[in-house]
Parts: C-alpha cells; sequence; structure tokens
C-alpha cells in the first residue's frame, strides 16, 4: 500500500454518482515523444499527444493541472501486449499493477533540468505509416544509466498490421500544463497509463475519455522526489476514483448509453464506445 498522502490530498475526486459536466472531455492523437524524463528521471512514463487547439478546442481553456480517466490504444499486433479477449478489451483500475511505479532508473538531479530542445512536434511524428523515432531529446540532466527499456520499435509499418488493431482500455492519470517544474515553454498533455507495458508505443493512436480533475499542476517541489510523491498520490487517487460502480467501464461502456444523455443519478452517460471504435 502507499505512504499517507499530504493531509491536504483527498483520496478520491468526483462524485460517487459518476463524472460531472464538462467531463467526459475527449482527445485523440499518435503517441509522440517527449523530453524523455518520465521514464528515466521520474520512474513513471508518460505518453504525449500533440496539443491541437484547432482538433481540441475545450483544451484551451482547460486549468492547467491533473485529470484522470480512461485511455485506449489502438495496439498493433506486434506489441506484447496485444491481446484478443473481445473487441472491448477492458483493463479494471483494480488490475492496476502498484509495481509499475519502479524507481527512476538513473540517479535523478537534486534540482530541475530546464528544457535544452524544444518538444518532438506533432509534425514529426504523426505519420502512423512510418517508423515511429527512435531517437530521445538531447537533455541537460546526467546520461543516462544502461535502461532495460527497449526501444521504440517500427509497429505501423504496413497497412496489414493497422487493419488489425484492437483497441485496448486502460485507467490513466494525465498532466496538461507546463510542466512548471520544469518550466516548459510549451503546454502538454501526457498521460500516464496505470498499466506494466512490455514495450513502449510510440506512434500508436490514442483516445483519451476525461472523465474529472485531480489539482492544479504545481512547480514548488523542493526536488525530484517531491514531484514524483505527488504524481504516485494522482495515480493512487484515478485509480480508487474510477474503482467505483458509476466511474467503471461496464458503466461507461453501456450499450444503452447515448452521448451525453444524463442517466439515473445524475450520471452523464457518454457514448464510450467512441473509445473502441474502429
Ligand atoms: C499525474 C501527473 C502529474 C504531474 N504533475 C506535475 C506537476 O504538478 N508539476 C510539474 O511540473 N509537472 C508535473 N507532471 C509532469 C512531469 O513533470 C512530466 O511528466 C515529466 O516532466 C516528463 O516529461 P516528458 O514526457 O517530456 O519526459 C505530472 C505528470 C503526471 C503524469
Ligand atoms: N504505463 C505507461 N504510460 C505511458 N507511457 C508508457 C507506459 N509504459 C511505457 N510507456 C511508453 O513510454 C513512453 C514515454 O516515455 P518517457 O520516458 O516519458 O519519454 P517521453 O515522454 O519523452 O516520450 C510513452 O510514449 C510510451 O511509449
Amino acid at each position: 500500500m502507499s505512504t499517507e498522502p499530504p493531509s491536504s490530498r483527498p483520496e478520491i475526486v468526483g462524485p460517487d454518482s459518476g463524472p460531472e459536466p464538462p467531463y467526459p472531455l475527449r482527445m485523440e492523437g499518435e503517441v509522440i515523444s517527449g523530453f524523455g524524463r518520465g521514464s528515466k528521471e521520474l520512474g513513471i512514463p508518460t505518453a504525449n499527444l500533440p496539443v491541437d487547439t484547432a482538433v481540441t478546442p475545450w483544451i484551451e481553456s482547460a486549468e492547467s493541472g491533473v485529470y484522470f480517466g480512461y485511455a485506449s490504444l489502438a495496439l498493433p499486433p506486434t506489441h506484447p501486449d496485444y491481446a484478443y479477449r473481445d473487441d472491448r478489451d477492458i483493463l479494471s483500475p483494480t488490475s492496476y499493477d502498484a509495481e509499475l511505479h519502479s524507481q527512476p532508473q538513473s540517479q535523478p538531479p537534486s534540482q530541475p533540468q530546464p528544457e535544452s530542445q524544444p518538444p518532438t512536434t506533432a509534425a514529426q511524428t504523426t505519420t502512423t505509416t512510418t517508423t515511429a523515432t527512435t531517437t530521445t531529446p538531447a537533455e541537460t540532466a546526467p546520461p543516462p544509466a544502461p535502461t532495460s527499456r527497449t526501444p521504440p520499435p517500427p509497429y505501423t509499418t504496413t497497412q496489414q498490421e493497422q487493419q488489425k488493431r484492437r483497441w485496448h482500455v486502460y485507467p490513466m492519470v494525465m498532466s496538461i500544463g507546463y510542466n512548471p517544474f520544469y518550466g516548459n515553454a510549451a503546454r502538454s498533455a501526457e498521460v500516464h497509463v496505470l498499466q506494466r507495458f512490455g514495450a513502449d508505443f510510440y506512434g500508436v493512436p490514442m483516445r483519451l475519455l476525461i472523465l474529472g480533475f485531480i489539482r492544479p499542476e504545481r512547480g514548488d517541489y523542493a526536488g525530484l522526489d517531491a514531484l514524483v510523491a505527488d504524481i504516485r498520490t494522482d495515480c493512487d487517487v484515478a485509480r480508487r476514483s474510477l474503482a467505483r460502480p458509476a466511474w467503471t467501464p461496464p458503466e461507461l461502456l453501456a450499450s444503452s448509453a447515448v452521448d451525453g444523455e444524463v442517466g439515473a443519478g445524475g450520471v452523464v452517460l457518454d457514448d464510450g464506445g467512441w473509445l473502441v471504435r474502429d
């Protein structure tokens, strides 16, 4: 079990009756690379999506901070986590493996490292039919220790493979903002999927059904450990919040759910099937 969260942090967010307006919010795109800090410095990988207000207008006025909900990934058959159980392959929030939060793989710096390079742009990585990039942006941080993580494989090379992709749904926690601890110049959307994966999934289509807000982003952490502890608490909060009946996939993906319909108990039933629709 996790350590006690700071007393100011609630353990669950959102009403037991389910998500309330303006949620659910949606976002989708192909996973692009960020600054490579998530795994190496924090031990918490984050899958980045391009932030494009033309495609996702709500994001312009969205408060910078931590959100939670469900992420679906259109994994190709070549990915080790590709599994065919059903067209709607749902992972319960309670199946989350807490060991996912392994320790950072290199010695973290005690102070935040400034940006040394701009993030990879969407234009560099939006084509699914090309090989995913294997480069990691240069950093001013200490050189990374040897890592056991595999480089991004060329998942999306053939049309045949694309046709065989299947959507897999997982609980997630995400950050939308400028990462003030690092002082990013551009706004980013970064998703930590509450699942341990056998390999990276750069270039893979990802959809997000965002169901609630956990907290505003912070830049005043005393050090990296404090940021990591807060993110781990975010993960616990998201997992607990999503485990409630009105927040679990069967309710969200109910076949009777109509987009935007207000169901019993004031729950806004989204067309959760969007997460897995081809
Ligand atoms: C749940 C969650 C909460 C986060 N909260 C903060 C935060 O409060 N302040 C901050 O500066 N960055 C926050 N971050 C962003 C991390 O700093 C970011 O994921 C890290 O810099 C990795 O960036 P990269 O994907 O470019 O490698 C958060 C990330 C996640 C997934
Ligand atoms: N549980 C997970 N959540 C998010 N991304 C993951 C996860 N496991 C593996 N990954 C992979 O790790 C990548 C993010 O790694 P990270 O070190 O944060 O680098 P960057 O943000 O620069 O891409 C994601 O794009 C994804 O391919």
